[in-house]
């Protein structure tokens, strides 16, 4: 794979630390399924701000999806409110304030990766020339540069997901909603883009939600770890990772005495939330 450009260690222009950016307020999601209701969320408050890297852990169910396309304006909660950049998520969605990247990349297979990249772009009406600059920009972001014209199936899945979070890059979100990008993917190929994210974030500063189920790449990416219960979702911990790790990480500080001791935390808090009955 291509290497990334060496991280900067400054955060894009208007980025201001501290600023919320997403504010949670006892959020309540009850699907109304055929034959019962399913209790997805219950009381679910969370305030997130500029320049965090929030990881949402929980069990299968829990409400990790659902949390997030609430914030996306994807689902309408039955209780409570969400802000998003001081907006409804409605008014944020229809303003672009935020990307998404979905558990698989969801790639045009017929359209050639820059094109995959430039379709938000499109569809904003954003002129020819300039749709072309920003995808480049952010291919190089992601380690894609010559990558250009290749096709989805002509890439690697790791690299299908670089290209789907260069597009959720491409018109500049204040924050990146990222859903099990890595899941699917072998462990050698997710350390390495876990590498590469860590290093994104740390050059860009945007505001990332991230959902995952492995402890470890929630210690190595996050600032805040959320550590939710089973169904229905509620926030059991909330773990701050930024304090006690450094923001650059390489992956050799999975070994270190605090990021083992956080781990353990987030493990716990997955086991005391767990019913075995189910
Ligand atoms: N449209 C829907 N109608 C009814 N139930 C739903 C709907 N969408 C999700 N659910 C249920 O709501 C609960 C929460 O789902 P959600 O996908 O948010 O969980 P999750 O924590 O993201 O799960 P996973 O880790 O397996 O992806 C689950 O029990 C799921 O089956």
């Amino acid at each position: 794979m291509t290497a990334v450009p060496p991280p900067a260690p400054f955060a894009e222009p208007g980025a201001e630390p501290g600023r919320t950016i997403v504010d949670v307020r006892n959020l309540t999601l009850t699907y109304q399924a055929a034959d019962h209701p399913v209790y997805a969320l219950s009381d679910v408050s969370l305030s997130i701000a500029q320049g965090d890297f929030i990881s949402l852990i929980g069990p299968s169910g829990c409400g990790k999806t659902t949390l997030m396309r609430v914030i996306a304006d994807l689902e309408q909660p039955t209780g409570g409110t969400v802000l998003v950049n001081g907006m409804t998520p409605e008014q944020a969605r229809l303003k672009r304030a935020y990307g998404y990247v979905f558990q698989a990349p969801a790639l045009y297979p017929w359209r050639t990766v820059e094109r995959n990249v430039t379709l938000p772009l499109e569809i904003m009406g954003i002129p020819r020339g300039e749709r072309q600059t920003r995808a480049r920009e952010q291919l190089e972001r992601v380690g894609l540069a010559g990558f250009e014209r290749k096709f989805p199936w002509q890439l690697s899945g790791g690299m299908q997901q670089r290209v789907s979070i260069a597009r959720a890059l491409a018109f500049n979100p204040d924050l990146l909603l990222m859903d099990e990008p890595f899941g699917a993917l072998d462990e050698i190929t997710r350390d390495h883009l876990n590498l590469q994210l860590t290093q994104l974030w740390r050059r860009t500063r945007k505001t990332c939600v991230f959902v995952t189920h492995s402890i470890a790449e929630a210690v190595f990416l996050s600032t805040r770890i959320v550590v939710m219960s089973p169904r229905p979702g509620r926030i059991l911990d909330v773990i701050d990772c930024a304090r006690d790790l450094p923001p650059e990480r390489t992956l050799d500080i999975r070994e270190s005495p605090e990021f083992q001791r956080i781990a353990h935390r987030v493990r716990e808090g997955l086991m005391e939330g767990h019913s075995y009955d189910d």
